[in-house]
């Protein structure tokens, strides 16, 4: 039987409330596209102390997510075991704050991904594209970006039996038979695994940092990518579309009729494009309330995995589920059990 998800009630559209924490903008990678690399030694590390600072403005019960976006240090650098530690320690931070971590910090070795998925309810990994081509261009000066490493990744977190994001970037000089070589790789995976929650759609959108400046993906082209990535991926999977990387309205509302049914993290800013700050939540609420659909929060892990995560994670849930409840969203049916008292112990 396929799994459920939330496409299942028709009309809704989720976010994900979240803040995004930075471990370290420094990365031994160089993809031109990138707004938020430092070079390796430009970037102090974020101390546990300014994390909880960062975390405690947000008043109790604002945000639920806290993304955690990392540069990367080399895989045989003497630093890399006190980077996986830093992270660890950032996400039981968050943890004991009451958030719920999901990070995506680029490839890790089995051992680095186990250890991590002990203190994130979701993970996630862009797969980006999986031609190689991208190997001359974009991603010259990018070893972590070699589709092969990456798609044994996503397959790794599936060995793992990890709930999973990832996606395609868009517009980094791919063709649309790329776009279908990619999906097509992420539905087989799929088929194997059964871990992939979502997957993300994100335009290139050119910004003030970085290297390329190419032109941003034609944002016409996103709806046949939403309606490609519909009909060759399980109908599990939830289409993500980043909203602030869209400008035009007309274009958000084709997206969403074409299958898009979450707009991802929404907070105070998107450190991957800090030149498209997101739109303010009560306009996103109207205008998908003109088109006919409702906007409502949902946690970084979908409901189908809920039951997959280690209990002191799925204890770690119960506050938000209450909170998502109590504001009018119908829980998915796997939630049931758990928040209706008369169903325990029978
Ligand atoms: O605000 C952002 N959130 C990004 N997110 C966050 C994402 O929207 C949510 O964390 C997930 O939907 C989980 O709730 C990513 C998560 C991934 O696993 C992989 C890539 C991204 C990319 C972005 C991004 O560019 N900007
Ligand atoms: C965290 C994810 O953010 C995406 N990413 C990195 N730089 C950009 C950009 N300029 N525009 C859009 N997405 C970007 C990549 O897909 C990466 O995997
Ligand atoms: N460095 C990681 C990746 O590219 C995540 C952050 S990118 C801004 O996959
Ligand atoms: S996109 Fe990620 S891997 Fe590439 S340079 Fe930026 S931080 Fe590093």
């Amino acid at each position: 039987m396929p799994l459920k998800n939330r496409r299942d009630v028709p009309g809704v559209i989720t976010y994900s409330p979240a803040f995004t924490l930075v471990p370290t903008y420094e990365c031994f990678n160089r993809c031109t596209y990138c707004n938020f690399r430092q070079d390796p030694g430009g970037s102090r590390w974020l101390s546990l102390t300014a994390a909880q600072q960062q975390l405690q403005q947000f008043p109790a019960g604002s945000l639920c997510e806290v993304l955690i976006l990392s540069g990367e240090v080399h895989p045989r650098s003497p630093r890399r075991r006190s980077w996986v530690d830093h992270i660890y320690r950032l996400c039981d931070l968050a943890l004991s704050l009451g958030f719920l971590p999901h990070s995506n910090v680029g490839p890790l070795t089995v051992g680095e991904m186990e250890r991590l998925a002990r203190v994130n309810v979701s993970m996630g990994l862009m797969l980006e594209q999986m031609t190689p081509r991208l190997m001359e261009t974009v991603h010259r000066q990018a070893p972590s970006k070699r589709p092969d490493l990456r798609l044994a990744q996503i397959q790794q977190a599936g060995q793992l039996g990890i709930p999973f994001t990832t996606g395609l970037l868009l517009g980094l000089g791919e063709t649309p038979a790329d776009w279908r070589d990619t999906l097509q790789t992420i539905a087989q995976v799929q088929r194997q695994w059964g871990h992939i929650q979502e997957v993300i759609l994100q335009p290139y959108q050119p910004g003030s940092r970085e290297v390329r400046g190419a032109p941003g993906f034609c944002a016409q082209d996103l709806v046949s990518v939403v309606e490609l990535a519909r009909d060759l991926l399980p109908e599990e999977i939830a289409l993500q579309i980043p909203p602030n990387l869209i400008q035009d309205e007309a274009l958000l509302r084709r997206c969403l009729q074409a299958g898009a049914t979450d707009l991802g993290g929404l907070g105070p800013i998107d450190q991957v494009n800090p030149d498209y700050p997101h739109p303010h939540l009560g306009r996103l609420e109207r205008l998908l309330d003109q088109w006919g659909f409702q906007l409502r929060p949902r946690l970084p892990v979908y409901p189908q995995f809920e039951s997959r995560l280690p209990v002191a994670l799925q204890r770690a849930l119960q506050p938000w589920k209450q909170q998502f409840a109590a504001k009018g969203v119908s829980p998915s049916p796997s939630a049931l059990p758990n928040q209706a008292p008369s169903f325990r112990g029978r």
